[in-house]
């Protein structure tokens, strides 16, 4: 089977002839620095920072130049297979857009949930919907067109709460429920707290909990008439610690697989897989929550060959097709988009973060195409070493 993701290079050229060029940048560099011009501040700021020094925010995107493929010749690459299987569904390829909870504030309209539920319905890339967006859940889903979606939860105190987002996003038609684990409580974020900024004070992103039947019943008032307590409200319910005791609660929700996020260490990995946990997300939340960490691609081959046959989706300094592809290499089943996409949408729209999408799409398509991988099993085959 032949894809088309690398023929996105061949139009750009072939629109050049014409004098067109590209409307949005192809690397992240140059994206990051259009992006940095066209946010405003506060939200370019939440969205760009990290915790601490940015330490490991940095580190997770340079630690992939510390891995290499060694290319193979005489292979025919002339067709190449990017497709994979993910809860049960069958994807064009190994990419997902990750949970980012501002989503919905990176395009001017306040519906960049919509837009990115729109570049996923283009690209055949699945969005995982975080629970802080500016549209309800049933809304952003009932955009992505035939892409499977997948629903990322913050974990409510209140059980009934937690119960009906995930009761909601199964009615909805998400395809699998990936909890948070490292987010209970915010990571000491220097740049927003320099300008003492945290959007979801404002009241911004709480759309999931302001039209949720049990969060409405516990405010007793509809939340438009009192913001102020409903956000205190959301305050007082956001993050509930955690612990592997609240397994068996959390599978007693949901038919759906359940995916948990933020699993870094082989031993959790293992021991999620014995409980019965359908995929390991390998996250640092993009330095987000820790810093001085390590980057998340040197956690990745542990908590492969612990995880065995369960699959690992894997995220956190992924800037490139190439970056992809030693994810993969280095055993992610699928390989999670972050703050590229997020830039995306606050200079174009759905048009743009499905163009940053394509452009991934495509180096990574080229990668295997002169490096000798013709599927992602002969990348995986293939592994990466350090330099
Ligand atoms: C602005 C922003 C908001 C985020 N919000 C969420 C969220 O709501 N839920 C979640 O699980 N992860 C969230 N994340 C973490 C991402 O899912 C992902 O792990 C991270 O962006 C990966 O790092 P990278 O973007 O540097 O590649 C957020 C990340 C960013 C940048
Ligand atoms: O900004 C984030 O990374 C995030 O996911 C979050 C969500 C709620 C509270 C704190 C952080």
């Amino acid at each position: 089977m032949n894809n088309h993701f690398g023929d996105y290079q061949n139009a750009i050229y072939l629109a050049g002839l014409g004098g067109v060029l590209p409307k949005y940048p192809v690397d992240f560099a140059t994206l990051k620095a259009r992006a940095e011009a066209a946010m405003p501040p506060a939200i370019l700021h939440y969205v760009q920072g990290g915790c601490g020094d940015e330490y490991t925010q940095d580190r997770n995107a340079l630690a992939f130049h510390d891995w290499g493929m060694v290319p193979r010749m005489l292979v025919d690459t002339s067709q190449r297979d990017l497709s994979i299987e993910l809860f049960g569904s069958k994807l064009p390829s190994p990419l997902f857009m990750s949970p980012i909870g501002v989503t919905g504030l990176c395009t001017q309209d306040g519906h960049g949930d919509l837009a990115a539920a729109r570049a996923s319905a283009q690209t055949g890339v699945p969005l995982t919907v975080s629970t802080l967006t500016n549209d309800p859940l049933e809304d952003i889903i009932a955009a992505t067109g035939d892409t499977p979606a997948y629903f990322q939860l913050y974990t409510p105190k209140n059980h009934e709460l937690a119960a009906s987002l995930v009761r909601r996003a199964e009615n909805a038609g998400y395809k699998a429920i990936v909890v948070t684990l490292d987010t209970w409580v915010t990571g000491w974020r220097p740049r927003d707290l320099n300008n003492a900024n945290f959007p979801q004070l404002r009241g911004h992103v709480l759309q999931n909990y302001f039209t949720d039947p049990v969060f409405r019943e516990l405010l007793g008032a509809d939340p438009a008439s009192d913001l102020r307590a409903a956000v205190l409200l959301w305050v007082s319910l956001f993050g509930k610690v955690l612990t592997w005791n609240d397994l068996d609660w959390l599978r007693s929700l949901t038919r759906l697989p359940i995916v948990l996020k933020g699993i870094c260490h082989p031993d959790d990995a293992r021991r999620a897989v014995d409980a019965g946990i359908d995929a390991i997300y390998c996250s640092n939340h993009g330095g987000r929550q820790a810093n001085g960490g390590i980057a998340a691609i040197d956690l990745l081959p542990a908590v492969v060959d612990a995880a065995g046959a369960t699959p690992v989706l894997f995220d956190s300094g992924v800037r490139s097709g190439s970056d992809v592809v030693k994810a993969l290499a280095l055993g992610a089943t699928a390989v999670g988009i972050g703050r590229p996409y997020a830039y995306g949408l606050a200079l174009g729209g759905a048009e743009a973060a499905a163009h940053v999408l394509r452009s991934i799409l495509a180096e990574a398509d080229l990668m295997m195409a002169v490096n000798g991988y013709p599927t992602i099993a002969d990348v995986r085959s293939a592994g990466a070493s350090r330099r």
